[in-house]
């Protein structure tokens, strides 16, 4: 309504809109794609990435900017799902997408018209009415209800509400510079030169974050291992793990190792670093990264699981751990919105008692005066605090050191307390926790 005033004012009325209509109007070949793939993805079987990558496969006619388009689309969708279900009245794919170019990307009846079926002006005219102001809070902040509910138990209302709208914005790319191969400044200035909109992280010594998402993955600086892509929170945990050459360290769920590879870094290649994992597939993804990183201390471990026997051989020989838990992912939503949709109570009830498991089997590790950090990359305390809390009271022998101490002393000017908390509305990275913990010499 506003922007048809300013516009008639103007003297040129709809002009604006229209040309803005029009370059934001979707084909009516894009629509029906993005209708068939949200079916699926709605289904919240799968990752709607997979399931994303998969119907670009088995759609090989699909230009570059229809992919983009329905990628866009689609995850445009789901990271306001449940405020476009409260203007829709739907979950059903067409007015879901409706709601979406209308509500979200302020599309108007008009410059919509041409893709509407009968029938379908008036359900949009009825959505331009609608307001999400009285709606409860997990409508507004686009939230599943029981989410909220354990948000409440630490937030107020007004920071649960920023949480959600951050992490409704996409992230930025944040890549970690290998130290072992240049420094933060020339790797800076080397993309600066060619044109790529690219600052040093506020936090992370060794992070540089770019604007819009360029394809870095065939960037020389990547194929040759001087850069990879890693969130700036995640780049925090080698911070608060701070290894040095020459020490014996576990990386306890490696994965692909992302984390693996700054530690190896942060230990100048010295010294032993293993990176054990339960999965196979994952390790595997970590060797290509390992060859092109030049790392030469790091032994990927394929466990069955936290009672594995060779951990038992190992009892008590570690300066220190990680343990990057397997978690629910809830503080990643602004590249993995469908998570929010595809955790449950019940799931997240699963990965607690694991999160206890891997956290106790992990700690037996270390050598007395050991460091052990606890991670994740969920904004839920149940998967955070509390299992650290339950953990120190069940081992006397460990005690937390404040995360901004251990910062504080690396010149990291980050301070969220005794353990470190990101926010994507405070800190621009992904939602994280991680808590320092300390064996008794
Ligand atoms: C959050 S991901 C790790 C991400 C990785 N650290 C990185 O930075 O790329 C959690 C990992 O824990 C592994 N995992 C699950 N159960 C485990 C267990 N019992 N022991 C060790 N690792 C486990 C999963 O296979 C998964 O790779």
């Amino acid at each position: 309504m506003t922007l048809r005033r300013a516009s008639s004012r103007r003297g040129a009325p709809h002009a604006r809109e229209v040309a803005s209509d029009e370059a934001k109007r979707p084909t009516p070949g894009q629509l029906a794609h993005v209708a068939m793939l949200l079916a699926e993805v709605l289904a919240f079987t799968q990752p709607a990435d997979v399931l994303l990558s998969r119907y670009f496969r088995t759609h090989p006619g699909l230009g570059a900017r229809d992919r983009h388009v329905i990628a866009e689309t689609v995850f445009g969708i789901l990271r306001h799902l449940r405020f476009l279900e409260y203007m829709s009245g739907s979950r059903a794919p067409r007015p879901l997408l409706l709601a979406y170019f209308h509500r979200i990307q302020g599309m108007s009846l008009r410059g919509l018209a041409p893709l509407l079926n009968a029938g379908e002006a008036e359900q949009v005219a009825a959505m331009r009415a609608g307001s999400s102001e009285q709606a409860p809070l997990a409508v507004r902040a686009d939230l599943p209800d029981w989410v909220v509910e354990r948000l409440r138990t630490v937030l107020d209302e007004a920071t649960i509400l920023a949480l959600g709208r951050a992490m409704q914005q996409p992230a930025p790319l944040d890549l970690r510079v290998n130290t072992l191969k240049a420094s933060r400044e020339d790797v800076r200035a080397r993309l600066a030169a060619q044109g790529l909109a690219v600052t040093p992280t506020p936090f992370s010594p060794v992070g540089l974050r770019l604007v819009g998402k360029p394809a870095i993955q065939h960037h020389p600086l990547f194929t040759a291992g001087v850069i990879e892509v890693q969130d700036e929170g995640s780049q925090l945990t080698g911070f608060l793990l701070a290894p040095t050459r020459h020490e014996r360290v576990a990386d306890f769920c490696a994965g692909a190792g992302g984390k693996t590879l700054l530690l190896g870094a942060l230990m100048h290649s010295q010294g032993r670093l293993y990176a054990f994992d339960v999965s196979a597939a994952r390790l595997a993804k970590l060797r290509p990264r390992l060859a092109r990183s030049g790392l030469s201390n790091v032994y990927p471990q394929l466990i069955t699981d936290e009672r594995d026997a060779r951990l038992k051989r190992l009892t008590g020989k570690f300066d220190r751990v990680l343990v990057d838990a397997p978690c629910s992912g809830l503080g990643t939503l602004r590249r993995n919105p469908d998570l929010k949709w595809r955790q449950t109570p019940d799931s997240v009830a699963e990965l607690t008692a694991k999160q206890a498991r891997i956290l106790a089997a992990a700690s037996r590790l270390l050598k007395p005066a050991g460091r052990l950090v606890y991670a994740t990359c969920s904004i839920l305390p149940e998967e955070n605090e509390s299992i650290v809390e339950n953990f120190l009271a069940q081992h006397p022998e460990f005690q937390l050191i404040p995360a901004n101490q251990v910062l504080a002393r690396q010149h990291i000017a980050l301070d969220t307390g005794a353990y470190l908390e990101l926010s994507p509305a405070l800190h621009a990275t992904d939602g994280f926790f991680a808590a320092v913990l300390e064996r008794t010499p």
